[in-house]
């Protein structure tokens, strides 16, 4: 159910230090209407108009007992008094001096503390009533809990998927009658912060806001609403309050709040920026976060305007009307507060588990492939340490030897072949030589795991593209990236195999060699070669011109078995070690094979293209013919992807890599669940993209704001007790250990310079100029804050910066100082 928040305008009486100078004229045939007798003489209509001779229980019946109603039904309510200093918030809501005040003058709360008790005891005796309440003060930016008796009690406001505001932490007291609910309003009040400003002798220093939850439970569910009672500081002038010190900066702490409050009611009132669909700014102040589901949320709201009559206040007034004015525009999304039985709960939770298991088993499938995927390229690695070793130890000569005998077909004029540098090209030469020649009797090499990696590649290529179309409102950019370089490399290392494996193409097979060039007198190194001469259209046949330089592949395959073995050896070390580690060396091994394959060959553009032999062909004679046989041995020893099984090494390997994929499919479902209930509540069909970039950047700064406040809870501030020179020294051995590595993550560092002694800022300038300049993303930001709040734990912030790096990512870290 939709309904706008409704709001009552309240002109509390002339005080003794105001002339009887009328600023506002009551138009009696249009009760909901006033003019302001200022300027433009500007008329307002809102749902309720109080002149000054309204009593409080006429206020009460009028625009609170509809609300009473609603929240006994189970809807949330809330009443929200806003106006300047000294017009009368506190008086209309009652709750300040209960005690000592006639029955007529008593507010909001009390009135509604009695009716709710009567409503209660009138009704079926087959439910079960439970009432609680609590009372939260926002003073600065703390909010802190006026009915616990825990000092170390933290209050958390927390927001689920879909959006819905909780606060924890808080203390709920049970209440069974009027004495008791009331006894909990004058206990929070007494401790609320007051103070005597020129313009009220009993200034609320704070915002208020005084809960009462109402529990209904039924046979088959349970009825849970919340009546928020929310008495906001005054809006004030430094200038007229006369305030100075701690009351000045109260009173710009209090305007802060009712600016971000004001924003939040704009961006949600204001015709034009409801329109545009603007972002709402509610994570802007905790007062914003904490009033998030009475404005524009899950909540019937009024907001009861109070001002002064007099025309001393004429800006004041008309900017508390304007305030309100906007805020009639607000429609909030109500609902009933059931939860269903045990039962249908459970239902509920069943389907979405299954949900959870079909997402689930998409994803394992795709692990199993990767896990394949792997399989055969650990196989492929081992086996190339294999031939490595093998070519490094068998002496030269003998290897020609034996080449020539496996290739009994070849002419033997003394030249070989095989002097190619180039691992992938030996491999394609190898291949397309057996399977001319025994295709009748063999599979052709790498045939069934050639489909496998062609569907990897077009799956891996699929989700990427549908990675890149996140990418604009991906709400973890370094995450983001970082998934995306994984599969943009798997597909690379993908292609390169397939490649490997691929048979030629008919062209690139029918090699034809030139005769040899002629160095030095030395016998000729080039023969022509049957073995590669399948096809015998010697004419017009295209001739590749194969770059023979100096005999590279011993020392090549020497260089891979190293790097091989270097992998190895790093997961025997540590088999947890995830792929990622491996990968720069997986890489390289890959980047020296990929420099052979582009050294190897050079297919010219000309017609005839002639083969060049650009080395010293002496050496050429080392590496002939032998590698085509290993080659095309171990080709299938590669395809044979056995090895696996009895490989712990791997099996540790593709363990630890199971749990990566694992965490980061989690982080990344966390993270789409998150986006999907930002677009939710934001995106609609028309915004444009540049709303929508400016929506997301919006959203990053929330989610980085709640990581602040996440972390900032978890640091206590110092104790004003401790002498400054320890503060500092305090501060600067947190920063000084932390690693250039450990902070990679931090973009810059903010220092308040005003807030933070000299001594402090140049020992962090030297730090900042040293490291802190290549830190990638995020803030440190340096506070004061003042306050019995205050001991840092500075071990909880060394751990904090040390350890879980996650904590930092993208954050902020709020260091907490107060003035020494
Ligand atoms: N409608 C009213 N009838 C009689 N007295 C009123 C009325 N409204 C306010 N007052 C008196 O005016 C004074 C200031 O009111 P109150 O403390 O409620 O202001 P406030 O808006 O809560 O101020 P602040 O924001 O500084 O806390 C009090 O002495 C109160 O009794």
């Amino acid at each position: 159910m939709s309904v706008t928040v409704r709001v009552a305008l309240r002109v509390r009486p002339f005080n003794e230090k105001e002339k009887k100078d009328n600023l506002i004229t009551f138009i009696p045939e249009q009760p909901q209407q006033i003019r302001v007798n200022h300027e433009n003489r500007q008329s307002f209509t809102f749902d309720y108009v109080y002149p000054p001779a309204i009593s409080q229980a006429d206020v009460y019946s009028s625009c609170i007992q509809p609300l009473f109603d609603q929240f006994t039904k189970g809807y949330n309510a809330t009443i929200l008094a806003y106006g300047q200093t000294g017009s009368g918030k506190t008086y209309s809501m009652g709750t300040s001096d209960i005690n000592n005040c006639d029955s007529k003058d008593q507010g909001i709360v009390p009135r509604f503390t009695k009716n709710l008790f009567h409503w209660i005891t009138n009704q079926q005796t087959n439910i079960k009533y439970q009432v609680k309440v609590s009372f939260l003060e926002l003073y600065h930016e703390d909010i802190i809990d006026l009915l616990s008796t825990n000092p170390a009690s933290c209050v958390n406001i927390r927001e689920d998927v879909f959006g819905n505001i909780s606060w924890s932490g808080v203390h709920e007291q049970l209440v069974h009658n009027v004495a008791d609910l009331l006894n909990c309003l004058h206990l929070g009040s007494r401790s609320r912060t007051t103070a005597s400003t020129d313009m009220n002798s009993n200034s609320s220093r704070s915002h208020a806001i005084f809960t009462v939850t109402l529990i209904q439970q039924l046979p088959e569910s349970v009825i849970n609403s919340k009546f928020h009672f929310v008495d906001l500081a005054g809006s004030e002038r430094l200038k007229k309050t006369n305030a100075k010190g701690d009351r000045a900066r109260e009173g710009i702490s209090i305007n802060s709040g009712l600016l971000a409050l004001g924003n939040v009611i704009s961006a949600l009132g204001d015709e034009k920026k409801k329109s545009k669909r603007s972002h709402v700014p509610y994570r802007n102040s905790k007062l914003t976060r904490l009033l998030q589901d009475s404005l524009g949320g899950n909540s019937q709201t009024l907001m009861l305007a109070c001002v002064s009559p007099s025309d001393s206040n004429a800006n004041e007034t008309t900017s508390t009307l304007k305030y309100a004015n906007r805020a009639k525009n607000i429609t909030n999304r109500v609902i009933i507060n059931q939860q269903l039985s045990e039962v249908d709960t459970m239902k509920v939770e069943i389907t979405r588990l299954r949900q959870e298991l079909k997402i689930n088993d998409a994803f394992m499938k795709e692990v199993h492939l990767e896990l394949d995927d792997l399989r055969a390229k650990n196989t492929a690695l081992s086996n190339l340490e294999i031939v490595a070793q093998k070519q490094i130890k068998i002496p030269a000569q003998k290897r020609s030897t034996e080449s020539d005998e496996d290739n009994d077909d070849d002419d033997d004029d003394g030249a070989t072949l095989i002097g190619s540098n180039s691992l992938s090209q030996d491999l394609k030469s190898c291949r397309s030589t057996s399977t001319k020649r025994k295709s009748s009797k063999k599979k052709p090499i790498g045939s069934f795991s050639l489909d496998k990696h062609k569907q990897r590649i077009r799956k891996e290529t699929l989700f990427i593209k549908q990675m890149k179309a996140n990418n604009e409102a991906s709400s973890d950019p370094l995450l983001f990236t970082k998934m995306l370089s994984l599969f943009q490399s798997s597909i690379k290392e993908q292609k390169a195999l397939v490649q490997q494996l691929e048979p030629i193409k008919s062209d690139e097979i029918n090699i034809k060699i030139s005769p040899p060039l002629k160095t030095n007198n030395k016998p000729s190194l080039m023969k022509q070669p049957n073995t590669f001469n399948m096809p015998q259209k010697t004419e017009e046949m295209h001739r590749l011109t194969l770059v023979v330089e100096e005999n590279k592949s011993v020392p090549q395959l020497k260089q891979i078995a190293a790097q091989v073995k270097k992998a190895i050896s790093l997961l025997t070390d540590n088999p947890s070690s995830m792929v990622q580690q491996l990968k720069p060396i997986l890489n390289k091994i890959s980047n020296i094979c990929n420099t052979r394959a582009t050294r190897s060959i050079t297919t010219t553009t000309t017609k005839s293209s002639e083969i060049v032999v650009n080395d010293k062909p002496t050496r050429l004679l080392v590496n002939k013919r032998a590698n085509i046989a290993d080659s095309h041995r171990d080709i299938q020893r590669i395809i044979a992807f056995e090895n696996i099984k009895s490989n712990t090494v791997c099996t540790e390997m593709l363990k630890a890599l199971k749990q990566k994929k694992l965490t980061l499919i989690r982080e990344q479902k966390d993270l789409l669940k998150e986006r999907k209930s930002i677009l939710k509540e934001f995106y609609q069909d028309d915004y444009t993209e540049q709303q929508q970039k400016q929506q997301y950047m919006d959203e990053r700064i929330d989610v980085i704001t709640i990581q602040v406040d996440f972390i900032s809870e978890k640091i206590k501030l110092l104790q004003p007790s401790i002498p400054s020179n320890k503060v500092e020294k305090n501060l600067i051995e947190i920063l000084k250990p932390l690693k250039e590595q450990d902070l990679r993550s931090l973009l810059f560092m903010i220092i308040q310079h005003d807030l933070i002694s000299s001594n402090i800022k140049s020992q962090l300038y030297d730090l900042k100029s040293a490291t802190l300049e290549k830190y990638q993303q995020g803030m440190i930001q340096l506070r004061r804050v003042h306050g019995d709040a205050a001991s840092l734990n500075n071990q909880v912030l060394i751990d904090l910066l040390k350890s879980p790096i996650k904590c930092l990512s993208n954050g902020l870290i709020l260091i907490n100082t107060v003035k020494p």
